[in-house]
């Protein structure tokens, strides 16, 4: 696992647009063979959302041959509601760039057969090939997507409860009505998350501090899904330095050792890409 420390939420989103755009760029996707990105909602990818809209207005990035799944959505709330995912996604992100809308997947809550629809989602999923790359968030409690406290690690998508404190949490983006918000939500699962060859997660805000440290510092653990991420081989978080608030200075110095030795050997490949040797190929594959 690495983690990158930025100094607050721009420098993070500017930082993981920067590597989706390289990442994509790099696997030359097209028609038959699209880039399948996993996207998250909520404050914090917002900076990264930003950032990609950017890249593709100057001409840097396209979205033309990538297809989207979202982690998760509201059980119950109107597609067109205003904290919907759905539009979330629409209004954030997906209306500024390139994408083909039928490209966009995002889990629908409002069908009759809610496990039909989580189903059909992990088969869609598999017929592309699975999962690139999946760009997560997280909540307070530690949770990605959906996948509240006690979620089994091996978990897929389908109908969750929501947690109290994610109630509370949410309840912010509903004038603070608690009542408002939605008791049940569609997310893939912890395994749906590991499936991905890359899984990236965006952490900033002193409120997720306890969170990452929980996650990075502590064991594999049900109560704090984001530590099920210690098990995939090719993971990256990224955080700004108020996320780091609980991390003992001996695993922020780590970190950051292993990001300039990560630097060193990007150098060390890209030269020898320069001088047209195959070994160059692969500038990160030896820092996992
Ligand atoms: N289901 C979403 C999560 O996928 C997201 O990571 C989290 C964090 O939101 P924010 O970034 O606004 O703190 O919010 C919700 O709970």
């Amino acid at each position: 696992m690495r983690l990158i420390i930025r100094d607050d939420p721009t420098a993070v989103g500017d930082y993981i647009a920067n590597y989706i755009t390289k990442r994509i760029n790099d696997f030359k996707p097209t028609e038959k063979k699209p880039f399948v990105l996993g996207l998250p909602t909520g404050s914090s990818p917002i900076p990264t959302y930003k950032a990609l809209i950017k890249l593709v207005k100057d001409g840097k990035l396209s979205f033309k041959n990538v297809v989207t799944f979202n982690m998760d959505e509201y059980v119950g709330l109107p597609q067109d509601h205003s904290e919907s995912y759905h539009t979330f996604m629409f209004r954030e992100f997906f209306s500024h760039v390139d994408i083909n809308p039928d490209n966009v997947n995002i889990l629908d809550g409002n069908v009759h057969d809610l496990v039909g629809e989580c189903k059909r989602y992990e088969a869609k999923i598999k017929s592309y090939g699975g999962i690139e790359l999946f760009l997560g968030g997280i909540g307070e409690d530690g949770h990605i997507a959906f996948n509240e406290p006690g979620s089994s690690l091996a978990s897929r998508t389908r109908i969750k409860t929501l947690a109290y404190d994610t109630i509370l949490a949410n309840a912010r983006f509903f004038n603070n009505d608690i009542d408002a918000v939605p008791r049940m939500a569609l997310t893939v699962g912890v395994a749906t998350v590991l499936e991905a060859r890359e899984v990236v997660v965006v952490v900033t805000g002193q409120r997720k501090s306890l969170a990452l440290s929980k996650a990075i510092e502590e064991g594999v653990n049900h109560l704090w899904t984001l530590s099920a991420l210690q098990m995939h081989p090719w993971a990256l978080i990224v955080v700004d330095e108020d996320a780091t608030a609980e991390l003992h200075v001996k695993t922020v110095k780590y970190f950051k050792s292993i990001e300039r030795v990560q630097d060193e050997v990007e150098q060390r490949h890209a030269a020898l890409r320069a001088k047209g040797d195959p070994e160059g190929n692969d500038p990160v594959g030896s820092m996992e």
